[in-house]
């Protein structure tokens, strides 16, 4: 689905990603993982066109999207939960969901509207009438992911969504993320709970200092302790 090819970017003249490639397959839930600073945003911001490519190839479904702006690559099908969680303080749960949704992708039974984010997320049902300046960081988080589910993403970008949750919260996002992987959602999560992202994902992408130093299954990573130390700082 996504394939990112020899890229270079960063920020003026500070050069953060060399030469970083990488693949999504479809279906697939890829981990990127690497200590703060070692160029994960930059690498999903590249992805999503918000900062320049100097060198290398962005593609999205065999499609070169490299130089495309943010807005023309969201409409191909990709979405991005940012750090941060950014929700509107004066629109409600509702107006979210409804402001965001897209009839982009899939079958009729598989699309994410309303209702089933809110089967998702009942807390989020309870909410619906809340602004967003009045919920918890974790319903926040919720209220993130559900707003990019209604684009009917092909391919969802989690960045640090359990940054800062309290962990019985965290563990609902989990949750969620793998009733996401069920139904066959292709995912990039970066986060830094390794025990947990094992669990989730398929694959592994270590970076370090812009570079992919290693990159295996769950199994690999979780046989190899080595690598936690090394580049996880765990
Ligand atoms: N807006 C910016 N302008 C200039 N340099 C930046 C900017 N954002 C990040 N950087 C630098 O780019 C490098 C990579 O940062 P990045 O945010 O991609 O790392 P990260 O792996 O996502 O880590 P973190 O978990 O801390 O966000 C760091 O050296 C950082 O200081």
């Amino acid at each position: 689905m996504l394939r990112v090819q020899n890229i270079q970017s960063g920020y003026g003249l500070s050069q953060v990603l060399f030469d970083v490639s990488l693949e999504i397959g479809v279906g697939e839930v890829v981990a990127l993982l690497g200590r703060n600073g070692m160029g994960k945003s930059t690498l999903v911001r590249t992805v999503f066109g918000q900062l320049p490519l100097q060198t290398g190839r962005l593609s999205f479904e065999g499609q070169d999207v490299s130089g495309w702006a943010p807005d023309r690559i969201a409409r191909l099908g990709l979405a991005i939960i940012p750090e941060g969680r950014q929700c509107f303080p004066n629109l409600s749960v509702r107006e979210h969901l409804t402001a965001f949704a897209a009839q982009r992708n899939g079958n009729a039974s598989q699309r994410w509207d309303l209702e089933r984010v809110f089967d998702m997320f009942p807390r989020l049902r309870e909410r619906q009438g809340n602004m967003g300046n009045q919920l918890s960081g974790g319903e926040q988080q919720m209220l993130a992911i559900g707003r990019a589910l209604v684009t009917n993403p092909k391919l969802l970008i989690l960045d640090e969504a359990t940054e800062g949750l309290a962990p019985i919260v965290r563990e609902e996002i989990w949750q969620c993320l793998a009733r996401l992987r069920e139904a066959g959602q292709t995912i990039l999560v970066i986060d830094k709970y390794v025990e947990r992202l094992i669990k989730l994902a398929d694959r592994h992408i270590i970076l370090e200092r812009g570079r992919v130093v290693w990159q295996g299954s769950s199994a690999e990573l979780d046989a190899d302790r080595s690598l936690w130390t090394r580049y996880l700082g765990v």
